[in-house]
């Protein structure tokens, strides 16, 4: 099976611009404006939105539990909230491609419970697709989070040994957790997954200007903190290199993300460029934060149909 990445990289010959910091220069109220990606929702209110949200979580889930087979709450750790649940097509079989996907909510809200968004028309194509819980905060902090995301795809890679590849999906914050493991180092953990792909919808990736930011500042009590846990900056700092020079990252923002969030997935697409990462980047035409999303659910939907081809 292979992947169709539908578009080149962009020019990134302007190359890294992050020196500038433009969210140095906000006031809180325009940082909390910049990341709270309802309040930039076109075709709905701030709140109807979020309701919508989570209507349609619940109700793709319910659909997709009563479809297909699945496998739900196998833990994948010791912990109560480490566990997850696996879709499977209707043809399993030895080799089948896994698309991971890590739900957002600002590492505070969410659920595997109602992410199912792209698991119907996955399944149809092929893909087993695994949605994981982690501890949301005040549980869990966002090193237990990046851990349990970890232990969660070595966990698909042991039960699955031959499977046909691990693509890693994630939204927002979800997205941030999929990044993350762009930095692990799975010799250090004996299982090394069959890593092949990354989507990631409208994610963040350097974490400093969330420290500024009323909601979210508890979520990280120091820089180090936020530098630990941002992969922008520890790509800049550090740079890794694929284990599998094949693994292609997709970088996805919707046209109606905030510019914060446009800055950081064209800075972070920029950073991996230069890392000789094999990125793409995209602007989802008239797509919000979470439009992206519920178009998964959609067997038609340009993106669903790219992803696996
Ligand atoms: N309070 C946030 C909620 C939010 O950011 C969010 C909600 C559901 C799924 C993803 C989200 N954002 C990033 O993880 C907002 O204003 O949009």
């Amino acid at each position: 099976m292979c992947v169709w990445w539908y578009k080149a990289g962009m020019d990134v010959s302007g190359g890294n611009h992050r020196h500038e910091a433009p969210w140095k220069r906000m006031s809180k109220e325009e940082l909390d404006n910049q990341y709270s990606p309802s309040r930039w929702v076109v075709r709905l209110g701030a709140e109807e939105a979020m309701r919508t949200y989570s209507q349609i979580g619940n109700e793709v889930t319910k659909r997709a539990r009563a479809t297909g087979r699945s496998l739900l709450n196998v833990p994948y750790g010791d912990g109560d909230g480490e566990k997850l649940d696996i879709y499977l097509p209707e043809a399993v079989s030895e080799a089948m491609p896994f698309l991971v996907f890590f739900h957002g909510g600002y590492w505070q809200s969410g659920s595997k419970d109602t992410s199912a968004f792209m698991v119907n028309p996955l399944t149809a194509q092929g893909v087993a697709v695994v949605i994981v819980a982690y501890d949301i905060a005040p549980k869990g902090t966002l090193d237990q989070m990046v851990d349990q995301v970890t232990q969660s795809i070595m966990f698909v890679q042991k039960q699955y040994p031959g499977n046909q590849g691990i693509y890693l999906c994630g939204h927002s914050a979800g997205a941030h957790l999929a990044a993350m493991m762009l930095l692990a180092d799975w010799t250090k953990h004996g299982v090394t997954p069959n890593l092949k792909g990354f989507f990631l919808l409208s994610g963040v990736y350097d974490l400093e200007p969330i420290m500024h930011t009323s909601e979210n500042a508890p979520l990280l009590p120091a820089l180090e903190d936020a530098q630990r846990n941002s992969p922008l900056w520890q790509l800049e700092t550090a740079p890794t290199q694929p284990a599998d020079p094949a693994c292609r990252i997709l970088v996805t923002v919707g046209q109606h993300d905030s510019p914060e969030f446009h800055r950081q997935s064209r800075e972070f697409y920029q950073t991996l460029c230069q890392g000789g990462w094999k990125a793409s980047f995209e602007e989802l035409h008239d797509m919000d934060h979470f439009e992206i999303l519920w178009n998964l659910t959609q067997e038609d939907y340009v993106l669903t149909q790219s992803l696996f081809q």
